[in-house]
């Protein structure tokens, strides 16, 4: 029986843990995920360094596809790391990972790690307790725009809740604030239910955890005009009920 660590690295390197430290240096083979998140500077070289063990970019293929070649490395014995930028099992898709290697007999640990889901939460000084569901704005796919994140946002705004809006990374192409506000608005019009107005205030994200990370409110049409740093990046919507010392909280943002 092997063990599969699930390390969160949290989003830079100021935010990884001796416990992710020592994780890694208990796994014989590591492998980065290199698809799900990115960071400013937690590169492959980084943990290899940290480490002193092998690591294996991990792409969707690897990670997802070929789930059996991680198996047979547990079967042999062998100790598996799978690392992570953020947490391991916050907005990821490690799960079925975790309970095939948990069917094979092999343990299953997880290292929390700092999520930018709870970073941004804190950053934005809303209310944790209103966060609804939270969705990712895709890029269109055969042409078409996927409407989901604006049914979650109107079934949140509907609840009195917050969303929080993660954007999609694909090989070479990672979304920004300004692109997925303008989609939203491109729902809008199409979907013609209120969820989005263009006066509406937003929170955007710009690279947390690194050294010229930004969190800043701002209405959606100032952002659709705005240019933003390099991603990533994350965006609130927040409820239209926002209580007094949110707004107040709002105002201290840069
Ligand atoms: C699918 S989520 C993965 C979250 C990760 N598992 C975690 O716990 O942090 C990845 C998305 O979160 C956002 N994101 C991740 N790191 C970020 C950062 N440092 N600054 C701003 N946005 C970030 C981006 O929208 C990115 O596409």
């Amino acid at each position: 029986m092997s063990n599969i660590y699930f390390i969160g690295l949290g989003l830079s390197k100021r935010f990884l843990t001796n416990a992710s430290i020592d994780a890694m240096r208990k796994s014989d083979v590591i492998y980065a995920d290199v698809y799900t998140s990115i960071s400013c500077d937690i590169t492959e070289d980084l943990l290899r360094q940290l480490s002193g063990k092998d690591v294996i970019p991990g792409n969707r293929d690897v990670l997802e596809n070929r789930e059996k070649e991680i198996y047979k490395l547990l079967d042999t014995g062998k100790n598996v790391g799978v690392a992570v930028i953020g947490d391991p099992m916050i907005a990821t898709t490690h799960v079925s990972l975790a309970v095939g290697a948990r069917q094979r007999g092999h343990t299953v640990i997880v290292v929390p790690g700092m999520s930018v889901h709870c970073y941004m939460i804190s950053k934005s000084l809303l209310s944790s307790y209103k966060f609804g569901k939270s969705v990712t704005v895709a890029f269109p796919a055969l042409g078409k725009v996927d409407v989901t994140p604006y049914k979650v946002i109107k079934s949140n705004r509907d609840q009195g809740l917050h969303t929080m809006v993660y954007l999609d990374l694909k090989e070479g192409g990672v979304m920004t604030a300004d692109l997925a506000l303008k989609y939203l608005v491109q729902m809008e019009m199409e979907m013609k239910q209120n969820a989005i107005s263009q006066e509406d205030l937003v929170i955007i994200g710009e690279r947390l955890g690194c050294d010229d990370e930004r969190i800043r409110s701002m209405t959606i049409s100032s952002a659709i005009n705005e240019k933003f740093g390099k991603p990533p990046h994350i965006i609130i919507i927040p409820a239209r009920n926002l209580y007094d010392m949110e707004l107040e909280g709002l105002r201290c943002l840069i």
